[in-house]
């Protein structure tokens, strides 16, 4: 992490909560790549989902016979998404390190960073494109490809969620926009076509996200022009430490500049899109909001709609560590939690301690005598006859006392213990049972 951080321009790490035995990080390895992080200067993303709880239910789901894509989404509720974003809140918040939330697909997930940024923590949350204009119907679809070609992590969640992230997003309680773009085609999807487990996990987004973005945000009045700016831009460009290069258009900023006709409208389609995959989550939506020209550091890379760009022109952006927009609050957070945590000035205790050895022995010592009086008290009750077949009367239980015509016939008379009843046994039999439950002589 170091090396990458001072050395190669990387300025944050993600950590899985998901994905057991391939990525899944234990609390406190959580914790050890929190503690790296605030001292590196770096921000800690987190995909969060409870994935032992998940890999289980997955199980159980399978073996109940349930094995198309939607028992991805049964698999991963929302109350495991809401677990892991509230534990590693804690986690992050106990290593004062500053924690970004990648797709938050919950509502109350989202509720949980929004709590914690009210208790002054520094956190993030990023919901997607997909999660901010598609719903968990896409499951239920009876086209093995196209409920595979919605399977990404956490689900996408019912459709009231869509609603309550993006109000999130206009009060500032979540930050960024992303899309978490991965993307596989049918034949790869297929891998999981007999077993939900197995279908790779992601969608598009990068591609769309914009016009996605505006019409589900800006059309419906949700955010202003500015807001959708500080949320797919200047917001990101902030929390990852390239702010005023990115996010700004202003002298001395990168020449990146989109204009943006607001007033005309496509139609999202895989016929007609630049990614290399066969599936759009988002086919057939009609957006508002197209790009006329983009300018990408000073060169013209779409004309009048049409994509100009050369492969390999783009270049690494190097984000140094410790972004004063994350970190400046977070130290004098951190100092004034610091403050409180004194040692208090008392005179040394010079009493007694226990030595807990000896106590053991000391109550062990009691219990024995207290053990004594009652054994020698059986035994004085205890009757000393013995009976023909050699057996101690009543010497698994409590005897009969009520007189024998008053008490029914026993109910067996054979020894419990086999062998008992041929005489050769030298340890007493358990007593045979009365009707009544009684032990009987
Ligand atoms: N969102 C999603 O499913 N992306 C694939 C990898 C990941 O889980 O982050
Ligand atoms: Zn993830």
């Amino acid at each position: 992490m170091a090396t990458l951080v001072k050395e190669k321009g990387i300025n944050s790490f993600k950590c899985f909560m998901a994905y057991r035995n391939v990525f899944l990080l234990e609390d406190d390895e959580m914790l050890n790549v929190f503690q790296a992080c605030r001292k590196l200067g770096a921000v800690a993303q987190v995909h969060a989902e409870n994935g032992k709880i998940i890999e289980r239910k997955a199980e159980q789901l399978v073996a109940d016979g349930i094995r198309g894509p939607e028992g991805h989404s049964y698999s991963r509720p929302e109350a495991m998404e809401i677990e892991a974003t509230t534990r590693a809140l804690a986690i992050a918040d106990e290593a004062n390190c500053p924690l970004y939330v990648v797709h938050v697909m919950s509502a109350e997930a989202g509720e949980a960073i929004s709590k914690a940024r009210r208790r002054g923590q520094v956190c993030y949350g990023e919901p997607i494109a997909a999660g901010l204009a598609c719903d968990n119907s896409s499951y239920q679809h009876t086209c093995w490809r196209h409920a595979a070609g919605h399977v990404l992590s956490p689900p996408l969640r019912d459709p009231s969620t869509k609603e309550r992230l993006w109000r999130m997003l206009a009060t500032g309680e979540l930050t960024c926009t992303g899309t978490d773009h991965c993307v596989f085609k049918a034949d790869q999807k297929a891998l999981g076509k007999d077993d939900f487990r197995r279908i790779p996990n992601g969608v598009n987004g990068v591609e769309d996200r914009m016009s996605v973005l505006w019409e589900k945000g800006v059309e419906t009045g949700i955010l202003d022009p500015c807001q959708f700016v500080a949320a797919t831009s200047t917001n990101a460009a902030k929390v990852f430490n390239l702010y005023p290069q990115k996010g700004r258009i202003a002298v001395g900023s990168d020449a990146d500049i989109v204009v943006w006709n607001a007033k005309e409208t496509r139609t999202i389609s895989a016929k007609t899109h630049h990614q290399n995959v066969d599936f759009n989550i988002f086919e057939g939506m009609v957006c508002h909001g197209i790009a006329e020209f983009v300018i990408s550091g000073g060169r013209l890379v779409v004309d009048e709609r049409q994509l100009k760009v050369t492969q390999g022109a783009g270049r690494f952006v190097p984000m140094p560590a410790f972004p004063p927009y994350v970190y400046n609050r977070l130290e004098k957070r951190e100092a004034a939690k610091s403050a409180g945590t004194v040692a208090v000035a008392r005179d040394a205790y010079d009493g007694p301690v226990i030595d807990l050895k000896a106590e053991q022995e000391r109550q062990k010592a009691v219990a024995k005598e207290q053990r004594e009086p009652l054994a020698a008290a059986a035994a004085r009750r205890r009757p000393q006859r013995t009976s023909s077949t050699g057996r101690q009367p009543g010497a698994a239980g409590a005897t009969c006392r009520r007189a024998r015509s008053a008490c029914p016939a026993p109910s067996s008379t054979t020894p419990s213990r086999p062998g008992a009843a041929s005489g050769r046994t030298s340890r007493p039999a358990v007593p045979a049972q009365a009707a009544c439950g009684e032990a009987v002589d």
